[in-house]
């Protein structure tokens, strides 16, 4: 996957270049309408919004006057800077859900639309870069006549941007927009065009993209998953990542595992997913079929097996528990694999395989079904209300990383092939707070990643993470804003000056 950056200064006319590229088929993400779903009426950005400036930038409607907003940050340093954090992590979260929603559906070069792209750091993404040029008079004149705004309040803007000079400097492509629109469509056609774009230096591809690739054998190539497809991607790319990030424990490698995971996860019924380094094991939860994924799972080169429905965790993490178990867990955690353990499990994947996959809908939730997993054969439940049953739809799953004995993810060692995967039945469906994901899994991080925006008691990268802006993460049903009451007015953050960055 390529995610294209394509930034500039404000009114410089990266719009219009977007466009070229919607006509080209290239699809865009458009981070300034990111931006303003994220301060719509009523979302997690609009109350932090609404409770740090006050109702008088409320219009009757109950919706941000912008206009009036956009005076008070845009001749205020220190107004735009609480404005930016308080939104950034809602316009990260949101660029991504974008991205992620394009890539499933197949899309595999994206551009990004950004003015902030440089300010937010969010460069190392993309590439290329392609910055879109004017002069600055140009800007300040197609500035003030686009908004019908007065010329100081058009310079402000501009000031408040990295100066397009310095953007140029730093961008693989340049589109010098000076001139009349017919030249700049000449220009798109050298650089703009799906090829020219494909082939530009790819040395540092977004590394989004070796995430995203990992298990492309697994995907159908229409683009369209199957649910147990994703889910096994999830599964397998979560492995991957986390061995990635361990080594590379940036924004970029906490992100995507957040996105590969959590919204995948959410739309797929994936509910918790444990990983246990030690064991080397990472245990699902949720509703899926258990039966398809495994074999899908074993397809894929991992063992997995089902766990019985009455396993618990406690016992499963006893060494006392092996025997205790023995009959319904064939391989309990808590003790070391023998090779015989290996055999039995390849000969049980192995059946695994051959067994005919019925019922992809099917959910393992509720005890009925693949609860054992010699005798699961023809036992699946059936969930009888569109695979959803329970009280925990599907598409409202959540996943949660969230037993407090998972290791920091500098221990993690999951991208060993002999990685194993255990479906665990439940009854429980976890529907914790958003902010709840890695709480454990992932909690090294510098406190220079928006120390603001953390709980006190925060472990974990994902508590720096924006709640789900909007729609279609409200229809995951959760209110999340609760997860980021914040320490807002730590205002001695370093990044103030970044639009959208959670850097
Ligand atoms: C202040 C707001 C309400 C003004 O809204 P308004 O409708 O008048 O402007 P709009 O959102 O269309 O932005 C127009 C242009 O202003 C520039 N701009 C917007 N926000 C910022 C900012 N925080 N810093 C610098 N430039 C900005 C961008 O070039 C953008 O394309 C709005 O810009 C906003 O919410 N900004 C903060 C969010 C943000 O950083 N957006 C940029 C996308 S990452
Ligand atoms: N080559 C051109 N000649 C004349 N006008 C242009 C040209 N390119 C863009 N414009 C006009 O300049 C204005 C700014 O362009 P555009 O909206 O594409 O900029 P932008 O970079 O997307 O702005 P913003 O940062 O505010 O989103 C628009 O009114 C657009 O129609």
């Amino acid at each position: 996957m390529r995610i294209v950056g394509l930034s500039g200064g404000i009114a410089s006319g990266k719009s219009t270049v977007s466009n070229l590229f919607k006509a080209h088929g290239i699809p865009v993400v458009d981070a300034d309408l990111v931006a303003r779903d994220v301060l719509k009426k009523g979302t997690g950005g609009w109350k932090k919004v609404v409770a740090a400036f006050g109702e008088d930038i409320l219009q009757d409607s109950g919706e941000v006057d912008r206009p009036k907003l956009g005076h008070i940050v845009f001749s205020d340093p220190d107004k735009r800077q609480l404005l930016n954090r308080l939104l950034a992590p809602y316009i990260s979260f949101g660029i991504f859900w974008e991205i992620l929603k394009l890539w499933m559906k197949g899309y595999r070069v994206i551009v990004l639309d950004i003015p902030l792209l440089f300010e937010a750091k969010m460069d190392k993404w993309t590439k290329p870069i392609i910055v879109v040029w004017v002069d600055h008079e140009t800007q300040l004149q197609r500035l003030i006549a686009r908004d019908r705004t007065s010329p100081e309040e058009a310079k402000n803007r501009i000031q408040a941007q990295m100066p397009l000079d310095l953007k140029k400097t730093k961008a693989d492509i340049v589109i010098d927009n000076t001139g009349s629109p017919e030249e700049l469509k000449e220009q798109f056609q050298k650089v703009g065009k799906p090829s020219a774009v494909m082939s530009a230096d790819c040395n540092t591809t977004l590394k989004l993209a070796s995430f995203y690739s990992l298990d492309n054998s697994i995907l159908p190539s229409n683009g369209s998953l199957a649910f147990e497809d994703l889910v096994c991607h999830c599964l397998l790319a979560e492995a991957k990542a986390c061995q990635w990030a361990m080594t590379n424990c940036d924004f970029l490698s906490r992100q995507v595992v957040r996105f590969i995971f959590d919204i995948p996860a959410k739309m797929t019924g994936v509910y918790t997913t444990t990983i246990d380094s030690q064991q080397n094991k990472v245990t699902v939860t949720g509703n899926v079929d258990g039966e398809t994924l495994i074999k899908k799972l074993i397809k894929a080169g991992k063992h997995a097996e089902l766990l019985p429905e009455n396993f618990e965790r406690k016992e499963k993490r006893s060494g006392k528990s092996k025997k205790k178990n023995n009959q319904n867990n064939p391989e309990p955690e808590g003790s070391e694999k023998t090779s015989d353990d290996e055999d039995d499990q390849q000969k049980i994947s192995e059946e695994e395989i051959e067994k005919p996959v019925e019922n992809s809908g099917d959910q393992i939730t509720g005890g009925g079904n693949g609860s054992k997993k010699k005798k699961k054969k023809g036992k699946k439940g059936n969930n009888g209300g569109g695979g959803n049953g329970g009280g925990a739809p599907a598409s409202t799953g959540s996943l949660s990383h969230s037993e407090g004995l998972d290791p920091p993810i500098g221990s993690m060692n999951l991208g060993h092939p002999s990685e194993q995967f255990y479906l665990h039945p439940t009854t429980n469906y976890l529907l914790p707070a958003y902010g709840l994901s890695y709480n454990t899994v992932h909690p090294s991080i510098s406190s220079s990643y928006y120390a603001q925006l953390v709980h006190d008691d925060a472990q974990s990268p994902i508590d720096y993470l924006a709640p789900p802006p909007s729609s279609p993460i409200d229809a995951f049903g959760s209110d999340h804003d609760h997860d980021y009451e914040d320490n807002d007015n730590d205002d001695d953050d370093d990044d103030d000056e970044i639009g959208c960055s959670i850097m």
